[in-house]
Order: structure tokens, then sequence, then C-alpha cells
């Protein structure tokens, strides 16, 4: 790097998008191919300093060579073709550098169309999954993984395990308050195929705030890890869910839930909020095994097997409101 023909690379720091875009722009010119570490080059498991022949989107350029590159370019080419093509030909180095992490480039594709959302970087998981689980995914979520830590179990096969920040929680119960189209709680759905639900709640879908394509997402990324953990040698990849709901328990409108079991494999339960601050009463009955959980906590999640064992019912909420998101997932 000591010569002054030095013309520093983008930073390097995971695969996003915007990054791949770079070295796809480079392939399907057939100018410059893939190169057989380039995976392991973007995933930082290579790290170093390389001379590249093609530079896009993002880059840092040595102030004393600004006055040999301002002008000259071929306008046929896309300008970051151009501009590779013009310090190549003045035999100006450029180097792709992941030695140091310099922060990341966002994917703002789209993203102007989101503002009229609610919380639009909520709907992001997608599109930056590096921002987004640093925003929302709890930070104790990665210890559930560790080989000596064995899995909270508050009742015979029901698994705790922290999922999800305080601000995926403010930020979720905003989205669903926003959208304010809670269920009537009765009977008759028109949200679902038979038109019918025999345990209603008041709820509001995950599709219809636009964020089931996400939630399955989610589903998938952190959601599969856990069950595969707790329920050995059940895999089913990706997960499938068509019941993802925010329920809403209030005295004076629904506070409990009957008896029931979940059309599910498996259910979810994270807590939106919490006992004792937010409401009074509420929680988790698991009938067969006579036990409860009414402490339940902040962005945690309870795993509980459907159908067969796990008859349940939601204990009356007797002040305020609670809120907790639901999955019946592989039903
Ligand atoms: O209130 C609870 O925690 C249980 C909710 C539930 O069983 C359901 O929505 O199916
Ligand atoms: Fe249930």
């Amino acid at each position: 790097m000591s010569s002054n023909r030095t013309l520093i690379g983008p930073m390097i720091v995971r695969p996003y998008k915007a990054w791949s875009n770079f070295w796809g722009a480079l392939n399907s010119d057939g100018f410059y191919a893939r190169s057989f570490d380039y995976m392991d080059i973007v995933n930082n498991e290579k790290r170093g300093i390389w001379n590249v022949a093609y530079l896009a989107n993002c880059y840092l350029l040595k102030a004393s060579l600004l006055p040999s590159v301002k002008s000259g370019y071929d306008a046929q080419l896309d300008p970051d073709m151009a501009f590779c093509r013009h310090v190549r030909q003045k035999d100006i180095f450029m180097y792709v550098d992941n030695s140091v992490d310099f922060g990341h480039l966002v994917d703002a594709d789209g993203y102007s169309s989101m503002l009229d959302l609610t919380h639009p970087e909520f709907y992001q998981l997608e599109q930056n999954q590096w921002d987004w689980e640093r925003r929302y995914i709890h930070p104790d979520y990665p210890d559930n993984f560790l080989q000596n830590n064995v899995p909270k179990q508050p009742c015979p096969d029901v698994y705790w395990f922290p999922i999800v920040t305080p601000r995926f929680c403010k930020e979720h119960i905003e989205v669903m308050e926003a959208y304010g189209k809670w269920s009537s709680g009765s009977n008759h759905d028109v949200r679902l195929a038979g038109g019918y639900e025999n345990v209603p709640t008041r709820d509001i879908h995950m599709n219809q705030v636009g964020m089931e394509r996400q939630w399955l997402h989610f589903l998938h990324l952190y959601v599969r890890p856990l069950q595969e953990l707790v329920f050995t040698g059940y895999y089913h990849d990706p997960p499938r869910s068509l019941m993802n709901f925010v329920v809403r328990y209030r005295p004076d409108e629904q506070p409990s839930l009957r008896p029931h079991h979940d059309s599910s494999t498996y259910t979810i339960n994270i807590a939106l909020n919490t006992p004792n601050v937010d409401y009074q009463g509420g929680g988790c009955r698991f009938i067969r095994y006579n036990c409860s959980i009414e402490d339940t906590r902040l962005g945690w999640l309870l795993m509980h097997p459907g159908r067969l064992t796990h008859f349940h019912e939601g204990l009356p909420v007797t002040s305020g409101t609670r809120y907790i998101m639901i999955s019946f997932v592989d039903p």
C-alpha cells in the first residue's frame, strides 16, 4: 500500500446484496471471473488485501490521485465500469481490503416506498438482515446454542428461550395498534379458509400488516434451530405456518382463552409485554400438567407441542392489556 498509485478498495464486511452486486456485475460482463475463494473473502473467513480489476458502489480514493482521474472516461460504459477502466489504463491499482471492518452498506432499494409504514425498519429482515438482527434479536439468543446451555423448561415439554429485543416487542405492538383492525373474537372469521375459528382470540394476523413473508423467514432463521434443539429428530425445513398473529387480552374485551389444542405440530408464544407492569393476571396454563407460566418474560418465546398433549388455556387478565405473538407451526 506504499505506492502512490494506489486506489483503496471498497469495504468488505458481510455478504450483503450491494456487495454481491459488485461481483455479479463483474460476472455478467464476462470480464473477470469470480475467484475460487470469493465466498471465503466475502464471509470474512479469509482476510487480507487483494488487487482487483473492478470496484463498484463504494470505495475510498486517495486524494492525491484525484487530479489524474477526474476526466477522460468512456461514455459508453456504466459509471463504475468507465471509472475502473480509466484507472486501470493509468496503472493505478485497485484493492479490496477486509483486513479491517470499515462498516457495511445497507440495501436501501425500495425503502422510500416504505416510509408510510409504522416502523419501516421492522420490515427489513430479508433486505438488511445484519442490521435487523442487531435491532431486533435478543442479545442472549446465541447463548441458546451453547453446548453447556440447558434450555429452560417451565412446564413439561414447554421450552423457554430469549429471542427478540424490547424494541421488537414495542414496535410490533405499535404496528398492530396502528393498523387497529382487531378481530371481533367471534367464531366467524372471514380471514380463515373455512371461515370458522373454533377458539377465537382478539387478534391481527401478520398477513394483514404485510408481514407474513418476513415472519416465515423469521421462523426459518431463528425458531426452527431452537425447535431442533429441544424436539430432537423432528426436521421440517422451512417451517410452515398459516396462523401467525398477535393476540390482545383486556378485561373488558377478551380477558382469557378457554382450554384448547392448537392446530400445530408445535406452537410459539412470544411475550410482547410484561406481567405486573403492563397488566395484571394473564399467562398460559397447561392443564394436563397442572402447570402455569404467569411470569412470562418480555421478548422470550414459549415453545410447546400442539394438538394432543398440551391442552392449554390463556389465564384471565384482570387489568391492563396483555399482548402475545403466536404461530401455529407445521399445522
Ligand atoms: O394466553 C396464552 O398465553 C395462550 C394463547 C393461546 O393458547 C393461543 O392463542 O392459542
Ligand atoms: Fe393455544
